[in-house]
């Protein structure tokens, strides 16, 4: 009877997800080997120990197909059955699985190795992305040294990675097939349980828009001050090259000769750290520090032995931060570049707000040991970073003196944040469009760059800084599109965050809406226990439960929505506007002048 034979697939499914936690130890060990040692042997070896287990996943799938667990009582039961019932890419035969991982470790171990020569000294080869090009695209402010930069940097990562990139979507896309998807587009967006999630990005989108569009106007009036309007138009799209990041996903570069209020007191930590003489590990014993003050979970031991947290000197590593869980309750790492500035002090949040997540739902069967959807693990970090990169939180741990929370200063530190939240959406948005299109075939790859730059140019209001061709592919000069990682994630991520920050700061009394004393811009939930308690509730819930219970659990809301972020950076909407219409400068952007592709 069905009672028996549910009880007999509750005995099934908790042996199986034991031999799953066993499985991706092994394969988080083998995959940690190669990305931190980039050697053709640990590939080898790495793609093996996939293969192997690839065999071990498709026979538990096929034992699974045997339960009729569709017909379950057990909400919980049925859901590690359904999750256990997609087998994933380990459903392609092994000679079509190694050809996949090969071309998508060819294009991450490409990424990760790429070096450019230096614009000065062209005889000085031997710059790398991390720290190198990040730092001098950060500093200089030379139009033709970022130009060089930038054409290099996308001819020695992008153009290169584009015959690897073809064979991978075809491939990925026979995965998806054998997953009964569509293609790998309708797979992605699977991982959000919603019927109706690229309807959902484009709504927020149109949310968010308006306020971009008074950010964009403003930064491009600033530059054109700056560079003049021969570099810079009145009212065509910005360079890309022009704003301090080398995909032009984040803008707190140009902060300095940008802000508002130029004369009062620039908060630029990355200098205070240097003062300090701060050290990686302190950056990481800080971030540990705030999370321990809201009751949360300490680092466990393993964590500082095993992490890399400096760039190693004597061979080739993946220097893009990750987080890791082995799936044994106790060995986690990260692995990060760490340089001693703003950019990296916010990482370093980041990543930890991964290895949270981990230690939170670490009592979960392993099939559960995931974020509510990809979103949610990359909002854990940003949301903390919220408050630690507030002027009070700042000055509480000596990282800024104080400066009367005037209205002025205001409108330059919700600036900083803008510059960083706000113009990373379109950014973000953008990538994934770009790939929703490529894996549905409906941009072909003699149009791949050129859609590419149509997109970045209807969304986000930049353009190249020389002619782009199909000999180019600047898509995968960006670790995700060259590490095969899902990138909508962030595009949530850096919408909830703002929904989880307000929930977060009403618990701990920082935020009254309506009460000039107690200002979101301002709230900083460090040592609030009440603020960590509802926040580890709904990280312990780990992808046990559809999305929606979990926000719902720390914010009452069950929907993604800007009206966090819109909440947030009212004051400086209101202030753009009011700026721009004095200026009279053009809001959005007429279609480039060049044709430049
Ligand atoms: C820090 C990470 C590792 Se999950 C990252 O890739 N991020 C964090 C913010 C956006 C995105 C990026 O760098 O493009
Ligand atoms: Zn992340």
């Amino acid at each position: 009877d069905l009672e028996a034979l549910e009880h007999e697939g509750r005995e099934y499914i908790l042996q199986l997800d034991k031999a799953m936690g066993k499985r991706r130890n092994t394969v988080s060990l083998s995959e940690w080997a190669y990305t931190s040692n980039i050697t053709k042997e640990n590939e080898d070896k790495w793609i093996q120990v996939r293969l192997e287990q690839a065999q071990e996943e498709k026979r538990a799938w096929e034992e699974t197909k045997m339960y009729r667990w569709q017909d379950f009582q057990d909400f919980t039961l049925r859901r590690m059955f359904k999750k256990y019932s997609q087998l994933g890419v380990s459903a392609l035969p092994d000679d079509k699985y190694k050809l996949l991982m090969r071309s998508v470790s060819g294009m991450e171990s490409n990424y990760a190795t790429a070096k450019i020569c230096s614009y000065k000294d062209p005889t000085k080869c031997d710059l790398a992305l991390e720290p190198d090009i990040t730092e001098l695209f950060a500093k200089r402010q030379d139009p033709e040294e970022l130009k060089h930069l930038w054409v290099e940097w996308h001819k020695a990562a992008g153009a290169k990675a584009r015959p690897n990139f073809t064979e991978y979507v075809t491939l990925y896309n026979e995965a998806a097939k054998l997953n009964d998807f569509k293609d790998v587009a309708e797979w992605w967006q699977s991982e959000y349980e919603v019927d109706d999630f690229e309807q959902q990005l484009a709504k927020l989108w149109e949310d968010v828009k308006p306020l971009y569009q008074q950010l964009h106007a403003y930064v491009r009036k600033r530059l054109r001050d700056k560079y003049g309007d021969h570099i810079v138009s009145a009212r065509g799209p910005i360079p890309a090259h022009l704003l301090g990041n080398m995909w032009a996903q984040t803008w707190s570069n140009i902060e300095s000769f940008t802000r508002p209020y130029p004369d009062k007191k620039e908060i630029d930590i990355s200098h205070t750290m240097k003062e300090q003489n701060f050290t990686a590990i302190k950056m990481f014993q800080m971030s540990d520090e705030f999370f321990r003050s809201l009751n949360l979970t300490a680092m466990p031991e393993k964590f500082w032995k095993n992490s890399i947290i400096e760039k190693p000197t004597d061979r080739d590593i993946v220097c893009h931060a990750s987080a890791w869980d082995f799936y044994d309750g106790e060995d986690f790492r990260i692995k990060q570049c760490t340089t001693i500035d703003r950019e990296y002090f916010e990482t370093t949040h980041h990543e930890m707000g991964h290895i949270q997540y981990f230690l939170q739902y670490s009592h979960q069967p392993f099939i559960f040991r995931d974020g509510a959807n990809p979103g949610f693990h990359e909002a854990v970090g940003d949301t903390i970073a919220l408050s630690v990169s507030s002027p009070k939180h700042l000055r509480r741990v000596g990282l800024s003196t104080g400066d009367a929370e005037d209205e002025q200063t205001e409108i330059n530190q919700l600036y900083k944040m803008g510059i960083d939240k706000i113009v990373f959406l379109p950014f973000a948005y953008t990538l994934d469009m770009f790939r929703y299109g490529v894996f549905r075939g409906t941009t072909p790859p003699e149009d791949y760059n050129c859609h590419y730059w149509r997109l970045r140019e209807m969304l986000q209001g930049v353009e190249p800084p020389v002619n782009r061709t199909e000999e180019d592919f600047d898509a995968a000069a960006k670790y995700h599109v060259s590490a095969n990682v899902e990138y909508a994630r962030y595009y949530v991520s850096f919408i909830i965050q703002f929904q989880f920050h307000r929930a977060l700061c009403q618990l701990a009394g920082e935020y009254v809406p309506e009460d000039l004393n107690k200002k979101l811009v301002d709230c900083d939930i460090y040592q609030s226990i009440a603020a960590g308690n509802a926040l580890s509730n709904m990280l312990k819930m780990g992808s046990s439960k559809p999305w929606p219970d979990a926000m719902e659990a720390l914010t009452g809301q069950r929907q993604m929505k800007v009206d966090g972020l819109l909440e947030y950076f009212r004051p400086l909407q209101e202030w753009l506007t009011a700026e721009n219409q004095r200026t009279g400068e053009y809001i959005g952007w007429e279609p480039s002048k060049t044709q430049y592709c």
